[in-house]
């Protein structure tokens, strides 16, 4: 998961190849509560691991729900309707499938509750769902504002419940009332108990989720329309015993759609879900369809290429799939004339206003848009209007997951998603799921060149860090290449040259976390001596060695990018890189923070040597034949003998904003 404040999207030109999604988010949350409530074990597979389903996991364990991880596997042994804990302070984060269904099962499991979330969790509304527990005699207060989480519970006796009556709940605001209601009654069925729904039930298709997975649990409802449901007397939860989670079909909108934009061939293969998905937004492919996707499948998966080009406009009453069909609207940029999504008022309740928020994004890249109280209608974006934008998520995975599909602009503009990292949600690895399958038309790369101990690697570490980008420490692989020689048994010089160029053609290396990682074992320590830095530098002089790490060093230029640090990245591995610096600081500093640094492990020297010895490294590192240490001609100057590292941090990361075309946004 990318944590960095920003993430840009370089321009994409083509997808290909087989993405495996995470399992959804209605399904896991759903089973968790059933399981939970259900007597004996259920083995659950696949459950997505997201905030969402953690909330939903640590408000069960809360409430002494015992649960066993294994991998992608859960045991949970079910608590067969009785709490094992009767107060509790449940956070609930901003998932909608744990607050809504909680606060039914709580209400009426009886107990001293109190649920609450992220603030925009509490402008979320709950009024219509607590309404309806409480004409049934369930007490619950609002400790905010009437209507919204958080919520406190009060403990009532089962006889004391008005089950006599049909219990009315709207269903215009969120479907996901009736879904609490239906997954909880159950445990209070001691007779019929019916619900009805009142005014128009919107996203009716998570209802059919619910049903669908309350029978796996043994609890056939019986429903009339979808107006009246009832729950029979005397349904108890049955653990179907092992039981498996779908892939989210949300999620595969979103490469569904990135199959229609972008994949040639054999198309884009999607893994986990198929047409057949229990899941409404699956219905996703059909809208995909009629824009012109070429969409194949079969069990459990999905193959998508693009059919139509430009895409065709769509005009959809899109209330059975109110979170796909966001994605709707950003490939709606991509169409023959403009698109419509209806009867998606539900929109302005969820995550954030995702009508407003759509809309204004849309508009930052460029777009006409129209939006009403129910309605979006997005007009395709020719190549000459498209802007290179900041994308405010508003802490909206779907915003986040969306708007990736920008990147595929006709005109090749990088596109910037802010606060990445709230794909969280529901899919935690969005991102780098997205960079396995799309081949970008340019990799980014900064450079930060300069002598040894000028304080590169913090440097390129922290701005990777920052804009969540891979890192090379190049002077590594010489270090690595020198201990590797030495292991050999050969002296780094110039009548080993074929030998250690081969060595270090066969390296298998890996920086993970800070440590470098020969051949799984970690030599960070055994690589930082003195010695080996001298044998770096020795090696380094080799051109054939160079030569054998030259491609090596190329292959770590991956999505979204790369920040390189050595002596050599802007002059020779990547001299088209759009920033380079050449970092400096006096030898007298340097051979300071050296030596400080040794001290600091328990490594004796003394401050003249090591300032000799870095004045003889300058020497013979900018008088070697082969790429000597010298800025490259388009490389900025940074002497940071009197600036703080975070200074340093701060004027490459505005170099780099300088750079990038972001400003006007
Ligand atoms: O029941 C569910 O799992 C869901 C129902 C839908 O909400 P609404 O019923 O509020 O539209 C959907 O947007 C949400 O992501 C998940
Ligand atoms: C609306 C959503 O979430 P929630 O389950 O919190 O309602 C969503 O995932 O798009």
């Amino acid at each position: 998961m990318y944590s960095s404040p920003f993430l840009d999207l370089p321009p994409f030109r083509a997808a290909t190849g087989v993405v495996r999604l995470p399992g959804s988010k209605s399904i896991s949350n759903r089973i968790l509560l059933l399981a939970a409530l259900a007597a004996g074990t259920t083995t659950v597979h696949d459950l997505l691991d997201s905030d969402d389903t953690r909330v939903m996991l640590d408000a069960l364990r809360a409430l002494g729900c015992e649960v066993a991880q294994e991998g992608a596997t859960l045991r949970i042994h079910g608590l067969d309707g009785q709490l094992r804990t009767r107060q509790a302070s449940l956070f609930m984060g901003n998932a909608g499938t744990a607050m809504r269904p909680l606060t039914a099962a709580l209400a009426l499991l009886g107990g001293d509750f109190e649920l609450h979330g992220v603030p925009r969790m509490h402008e979320r509304p709950i009024g219509d769902l607590v309404d309806a527990l409480t004409q049934l005699g369930c007490r619950i207060d609002y400790l905010g504002n009437p209507g919204y989480p958080p919520l406190r519970i009060h403990p009532v006796p089962p006889d004391m419940l008005a089950l006599d009556v049909p219990i009315r709940v709207r269903g215009d605001v969120s479907s996901q009332f009736l879904t609490a209601l239906l997954l909880t009654l159950p445990l209070v069925a001691t007779r019929d108990v019916t619900i009805e729904v009142v005014g128009e039930l919107i996203s009716r298709p998570y209802i059919e989720i619910t049903l669908n997975l309350l029978a796996r649990f043994g609890i056939d409802v019986r429903r009339e329309d979808w107006q009246r449901f009832t729950i029979p007397a005397g349904s108890r939860y049955r653990s179907p015993g092992d039981i498996h989670v779908e892939a989210d079909a949300s999620s595969a909108s979103y490469f569904i759609a990135l199959g229609a934009l972008a994949a040639t061939g054999d198309g884009l293969r999607i893994e986990g879900v198929g047409a057949t998905s229990i899941q409404g937004d699956i219905r996703f492919i059909e809208a995909a369809r009629e824009m012109g996707a070429q969409v194949e499948s079969g069990p459990n998966w999905l193959r998508v290429a693009r059919g139509a080009w430009p895409l065709k406009a769509i005009d959809l009453d899109a209330n059975h799939i109110p979170d796909a069909a966001m994605t709707l609207a950003v490939m709606a940029l991509y169409a023959d004339g403009p698109s419509t999504l209806r009867n998606i008022a539900s929109w302005r309740v969820k995550e954030t206003d995702r009508i407003d928020a759509m809309a204004a994004e849309l508009r930052k890249l460029g777009a006409a848009v129209e939006d009403g109280p129910d309605f979006i209608r997005v007009h395709p974006l020719p190549a000459a209007n498209w802007r290179a934008a900041s994308v405010e998520t508003y802490d909206d995975h779907r915003i986040a997951m969306c708007f990736s599909l920008a990147a595929f602009n006709p005109a090749a503009l990088p596109v910037r998603i802010l606060d990445p990292h709230c794909v969280a949600k529901t899919f935690p690895d969005y991102f780098e799921t997205l960079f396995e399958v799309v081949e970008p038309l340019d990799i980014p790369v900064i450079c930060i060149d300069g002598p040894t101990a000028s304080g590169k690697g913090t440097l390129a570490v922290e701005v990777a860090h920052a804009l969540g980008y891979h890192y090379l420490d190049s002077g590594s692989l010489y270090r690595v290449t020198g201990l590797a020689t030495r292991r050999a048994g050969l002296e780094p010089d110039a009548a080993n040259e074929g030998r250690i160029a081969a060595l270090a053609h066969g390296l298998s290396l890996q920086f993970i976390k800070g440590q470098v990682v020969l051949d799984g074992e970690d030599v960070s320590d055994a690589i930082r001596t003195e010695a080996a830095g001298m044998d770096a530098s020795r090696v380094s002089a080799l051109p054939a060695v160079r030569e054998a790490l030259l491609s090596l060093q190329k292959r770590f230029r991956r999505l979204p990018g790369l920040v390189a640090d050595g002596r050599d990245m802007g002059t020779v591995i990547f001299p088209e890189a759009p920033l380079k610096v050449f970092l400096t600081a006096s030898a007298a500093q340097r051979a300071d923070r050296r030596h400080k640094q040794l001290i600091s492990k328990g490594i004796s020297t003394t401050l003249d040597s090591l300032r000799a010895d870095l004045e003889a490294r300058d020497a013979r590192d900018s008088s070697r034949s082969v790429a000597p240490l010298k800025p490259a001609r388009d490389a900025r100057r940074l002497d940071n003998s009197q600036l703080s590292i975070a200074q340093s941090i701060e004027q490459v990361l505005d170099w780099w904003q300088d750079v990038q075309p972001f400003k006007a946004s």
